[in-house]
């Protein structure tokens, strides 16, 4: 797959280069570096704060602004009850296998996956078939020494290892613990027995406060602080509904193997939204009539059960019909992820949606998307879309007595035939003395069956008998002059039901990185020189003003293209280097910088300026005014380099490059 990976261009992929590019330009960089790092914690500095701010900037237009949705900033903190409460003290984990010798520690399916997938390269070698190599961090490379020679396989062994790696997310810590039975997977390094896996949970532990008697955890993921705003949030929305929230900020993942530089870290910045709709209606949504057509490629869960891969590009709107897609809502959603990928300069060509199995799903969730954006790394989950249903709101609200629902008030009203029980309280109480409460709701809480089971014997034998486990001998005699059954008509006014919950979850540091490798490449005249083709809306700086030489004539306009461009809102950055222009340029490409502006003698004289596009390296020259426009809109996406080519006049007197 990784093999597969070719830059806008067609030409292949070199990962080693862009690393070393975002390393070296300082878009990331190994937290604690000078004591050594900690493994899954970086640094972002200038361009990649920026890249990650446009991202989010973006995000927040195309979702948050779009809908109206309410956005909410919660604390990273979380106590243990409400964790406890949402499943994940006793459900978020993933497997992980310890080598009793070395200490090391793997985490099982990775494992598995990669031991096969090294093992069928080392088949694909001993046939005499093109590998590409698909690791280039020098440690894993020794981990992998033992399982990469090339030795052939039989067809049937290939098979078999192609359909577990086509559902390696599906299995769980005892069928894998199977699988490195069967296919005698050990630790790679030294080929030593491992023992078999044991769940790992995620989690950060802490205490709040001094007297660590309040037992908490970083968040692992932003959710769970809008669940708990939901009644507060439905108020501010005057009881509408549907509505969404929407959160940004900090989780914290305790990751196993913490690998593949951006994509799997131990704390990254999440965009979260929970959209809440009424379970009962097929989960509409008031805009798919907007999206109905967007075409997705779609990896079904039955074609990955079966073992394969293969995708279908469907729209939205027919596989919400067929019902591949569950819901409106679910499938409203993919199409907008989509749009939103492709706004922010994902290749079309690298996306497709993965459905999750049913054992990867997670505890909560009804129906699971992710989408996936191809890397050299494989394909990568960067955005998960699951139906979490009813899980959360109802878990919270067992717990706390909190009402997370809601109250609407019905167009008809619903008229019910129901067995009703009246209870003679005065009575009630001096019969059955301390156990009074524990007997009435007993009797509140039988079924309408029992109850007019009950009504039968009440009028034959003047006398009903009660199971109340908790008083006596579980068995409680209750008079006829205490109670009464009736057959009675109710009037409901009012609907109250648990919202249903699709949740859309970013996770941006993947994004930024699956961002990085869709949109490099190198010049054709110089390899080395490598250029990163962001959208101009989402570059971290618009434009480079480039004065030709130090001459202090183009001081002044240095200043004044500064001020304007600062006066419309556009990031720039100076380059008044002594190195030459295309160097400088070069230098600006590597940063993804989309536009140039060269300040040189002609500018002195005729107040015009040169503005270079960045991926053509072409250049029109016009007045301060006109280029301030085109930057503009360039910038806002309302215009392409070709339109604003097609309007000012061409430079073609000075190759900057
Ligand atoms: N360790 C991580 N590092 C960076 N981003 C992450 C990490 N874990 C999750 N994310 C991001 O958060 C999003 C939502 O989290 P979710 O719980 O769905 O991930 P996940 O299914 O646990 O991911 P994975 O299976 O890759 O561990 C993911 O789509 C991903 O973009």
């Amino acid at each position: 797959m990784a093999g597969d990976m070719t830059t806008k261009d067609g030409r292949p992929f070199d990962r080693a280069q862009l690393e070393s590019l975002m390393k070296r330009r300082l878009f990331y960089t190994p937290s604690f570096d000078i004591y050594g790092g900690v493994s899954g914690l970086y640094d972002y500095g200038p361009p990649g704060c920026a890249l990650t701010n446009n991202i989010v900037d973006i995000w927040r237009k195309h979702f948050v602004l779009k809908e109206n949705m309410l956005e909410v900033d919660c604390t990273m903190l979380t106590p243990y009850e409400v964790l406890k409460t949402s499943g994940h003290v006793d459900k978020f984990a993933d497997w992980m296998c310890k080598d009793p010798k070395t200490g090391e520690i793997f985490r099982a399916d990775h494992l598995v996956e990669e031991v096969l997938e090294s093992r069928l390269k080392g088949d694909k070698e001993a046939r005499g078939e093109k590998v590409e190599e698909k690791e280039e961090d020098p440690k894993k490379k020794k981990k992998k020494v033992k399982n990469i020679a090339a030795v052939k396989l039989e067809d049937a062994v290939v098979q078999e290892y192609e359909e577990i790696l086509a559902k390696i997310d599906n299995y769980n810590g005892e069928e894998l613990g199977l699988l490195m039975k069967k296919y005698d997977i050990k630790n790679p390094a030294t080929n030593g027995e491992l023992l078999p896996p044991v769940a790992f949970n995620l989690m950060f532990q802490t205490s709040i406060g001094p007297s660590s008697n309040l037992p908490g955890y970083l968040r692992p993921e932003t959710a769970q602080g809008q669940f708990l705003n939901f009644a507060k949030l439905l108020e501010f929305n005057q009881q509408s509904m549907p509505f969404a929230s929407a959160s940004i900020g900090k989780s914290f993942r305790n990751e196993i193997s913490p690998r593949a530089g951006l994509l799997r870290v131990r704390e990254f910045l999440m965009a979260e939204i929970e959209h809440f709709v009424d379970p009962e209606g097929g989960k509409k949504h008031p805009f798919f009539e907007e999206v109905k057509d967007v075409e997705l490629e779609l990896l079904n869960r039955d074609v990955q059960l079966a073992g394969k891969t293969h995708v279908e590009t469907t729209k939205i709107g027919k596989a919400v019909k067929t019902g591949l897609v569950d819901n409106e809502t679910l499938g409203y959603f993919l199409a907008r992820i989509q749009l939103f990928l492709l706004r922010i300069g994902a290749d079309p060509k690298k996306i497709r949606f993965r459905q999750h199995m049913a054992n990867e799903m997670a505890h909560y969730a009804a129906d699971c998307w992710d989408a996936e954006l191809l890397t050299s790394y494989g394909w990568i989950e960067c955005v998960g879309c699951a139906d979490r249903s009813a899980y959360d709101l109802s878990v919270h609200m067992k717990k706390t007595g909190a009402p997370l629902m809601v109250r609407e008030p019905r167009k008809e009203p619903l008229k019910i035939e129901e067995w009703q029980v009246d209870i003679d309280k005065k009575k009630f109480g001096p019969k059955f003395k301390k156990d009074g409460k524990t007997v009435e709701a007993a009797i509140e809480s039988l079924t309408q069956d029992l109850r007019e089971k009950l009504s039968l014997d009440l009028e034959k034998e003047g006398k009903i008998v009660v199971d109340v486990p908790s008083v006596g001998s579980g068995k409680v005699e209750v008079p006829k002059e205490l109670i009464a059954i009736e057959k009675r008509t109710r009037v409901e006014n009012v609907r109250e039901y648990t919202p249903n919950v699709i949740e859309p979850s970013f996770g941006i540091g993947r994004l930024v990185y699956a961002l990085c490798e869709h949109s490099y490449w190198a010049r054709a005249e110089d390899e080395a020189r490598g250029v990163l083709s962001f959208p101009p809306t989402v570059a971290p700086t618009k434009v480079l003003i480039v004065p030709l030489s130090s001459h202090g004539d183009f001081k002044p306009f240095v200043r004044t293209l500064s001020n304007a461009l600062q006066d419309i809102g556009i990031s720039s950055r100076v380059d008044d280097s002594g190195a030459s222009i295309g160097k400088r340029y070069a230098r600006n490409d590597e940063l993804g910088t989309p536009l140039g502006i060269t300040i040189d003698f002609q500018s002195v004289k005729d107040n015009t300026f040169t503005l270079r596009d960045r991926d053509s390296t072409k250049q029109v020259r016009s007045s301060l005014d006109k280029i301030c426009k085109a930057i503009s809109s360039l910038v806002n996406g309302t215009e392409q380099w070709s339109d604003v080519a097609a309007r000012l006049p061409a430079f073609e007197g000075q190759d900057v490059d």
